[in-house]
Formats: structure tokens, C-alpha cells, sequence
């Protein structure tokens, strides 16, 4: 069943041009799951890596989930111009590396990132052919329970992450489609689809 509500207010590349797709929503909505579930069967779908001053998580991997930076290196990031965009979400920053997007445009290959809404408000900005995709929850409460169900942030990190899903959801309508992480089969399968 399709959970996709298509907005498609972002214009489409030329043919043959390689689209830079952004994967946001509210953090624990499962953006992270459903990329990993794609990435699973379609390992060749290409996603880039965020720097990041959080620290690392239990099982997190430097250069697979994160690049972890201290806050003098992201700076230094910021001063070279070497992130593509950058935000501060929750008291950490995060960052996309430009070149490794940029050298994936131009060899002709799609390219995906899962970032905030501030980052893809940047990309929209710098990038106006790329399209924005929203992860949405089936409920408030359901991504509570998400969030909370994660055990990675202490309540008073979840009480901040949830205070800015508010304004995320606020924002839905600025996206081009919505997908509504019901199944995460479903979605992994038309994220895919808005890929290629
Ligand atoms: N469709 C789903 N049904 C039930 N649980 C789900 C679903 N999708 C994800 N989850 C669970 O929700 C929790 C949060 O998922 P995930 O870490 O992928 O979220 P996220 O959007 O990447 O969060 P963040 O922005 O904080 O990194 C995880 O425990 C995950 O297993
Ligand atoms: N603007 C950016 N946001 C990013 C980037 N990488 C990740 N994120 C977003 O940050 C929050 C929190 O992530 P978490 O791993 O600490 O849970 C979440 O919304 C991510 O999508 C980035 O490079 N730029």
C-alpha cells in the first residue's frame, strides 16, 4: 500500500542527471531504519556521510554513521567551506560534506542524505533540482514511543529532540512528497522508487 503523498514543487533535472534526494523528518520517526533496510537489499544506493561533534552511540562507527569531529574541527569544516550545509540540531552540529556529494553528482550517480530540516531548507536553497522528501510518523504518540523505545538519548535530550519534531512537522508541506513510516518495508520500497 502507498503511504506517498506527492507534492513535486522542485524541478525535475534534465534527463540523464543524477538527482540529490534529501531524507528528513523528526528524529526517531526511523529515517536511519529505513535507509538501512534499503541499503540492505540495494547496497549500490549511494548515502552520504555526516560530520558530526556528537558523540558516538553504543555500536556507532567512525566513517559509517558519523564522521565524529570535535567542535574545533567542525568549525574548521564551517571556515573551508567543505560542508555543503551544516545545523545545529539539539545541541550538537551536523554537517555534509560537499565534495564527496558533488564528486557523486558528477559521476553521473544519485545521491541520498538523511539531515534536518534546517539542512534541507540549505539544500533547497543551493540546490533547488534536488528533491525533499519527508518521513512522517502514523501518529505523535507512536513516535514518542519511537524516540523513547530508541534508549540512545536521556529524557532530557528526548524532551529537546521532541520540541524540535514539532516545528519538523510544522513543515511538512515544504517538502515535494511525504512517505508516512507506517511499514518499514513499505517505505524502504518507495524511497527506492523516488531514487531512481
Ligand atoms: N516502521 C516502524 N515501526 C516501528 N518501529 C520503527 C519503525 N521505523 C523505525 N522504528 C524504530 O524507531 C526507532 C527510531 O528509528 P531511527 O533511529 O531509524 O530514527 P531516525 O529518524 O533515524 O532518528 P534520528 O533522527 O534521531 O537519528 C528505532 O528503535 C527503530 O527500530
Ligand atoms: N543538517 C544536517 N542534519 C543532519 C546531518 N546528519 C544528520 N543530521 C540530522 O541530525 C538529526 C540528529 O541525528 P542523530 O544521529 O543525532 O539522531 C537527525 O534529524 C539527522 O537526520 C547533516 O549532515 N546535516
Amino acid at each position: 500500500m502507498s503511504t506517498a503523498v506527492s507534492r513535486g514543487t522542485s524541478p525535475v533535472p534534465p534527463a540523464g542527471q543524477p538527482r540529490l534526494t534529501v531524507l528528513s523528518g523528526p528524529s526517531g520517526v526511523g529515517k536511519s531504519t529505513v535507509v538501512a533496510h534499503m541499503r540492505k537489499a540495494h547496497p549500490e544506493v549511494w548515502l552520504s556521510v555526516s560530520a558530526t561533534t556528537r558523540k558516538p552511540r553504543p555500536g556507532e562507527r567512525e566513517g559509517v554513521q558519523y564522521f565524529f569531529v570535535e567542535d574545533e574541527e567542525f568549525d574548521k569544516l564551517v571556515a573551508n567551506g567543505e560542508l555543503l550545509e551544516w545545523a545545529e540540531f539539539a545541541g550538537n552540529r551536523y554537517g555534509t560534506p560537499r565534495k564527496a556529494v558533488l564528486d557523486r553528482l558528477e559521476a553521473g550517480e544519485p545521491v541520498l542524505l538523511e539531515i534536518d530540516l534546517q539542512g534541507a531548507r540549505q539544500v533547497r536553497e543551493t540546490m533547488p533540482e534536488a528533491q525533499l522528501v519527508f518521513l512522517a510518523p502514523p501518529s505523535w504518540d507512536e513516535l514518542v514511543r519511537r524516540l523513547t523505545g530508541r534508549g540512545t538519548e536521556s529524557p532530557e535530550v528526548i524532551e529537546r529532540r521532541l520540541k524540535v519534531a514539532k516545528i519538523e512537522l510544522a513543515a511538512e508541506s515544504e517538502f515535494d512528497t511525504t512517505l508516512v513510516n507506517t511499514s518499514v518495508e513499505d517505505v524502504a520500497r518507495e524511497l527506492l522508487a523516488l531514487l531512481s
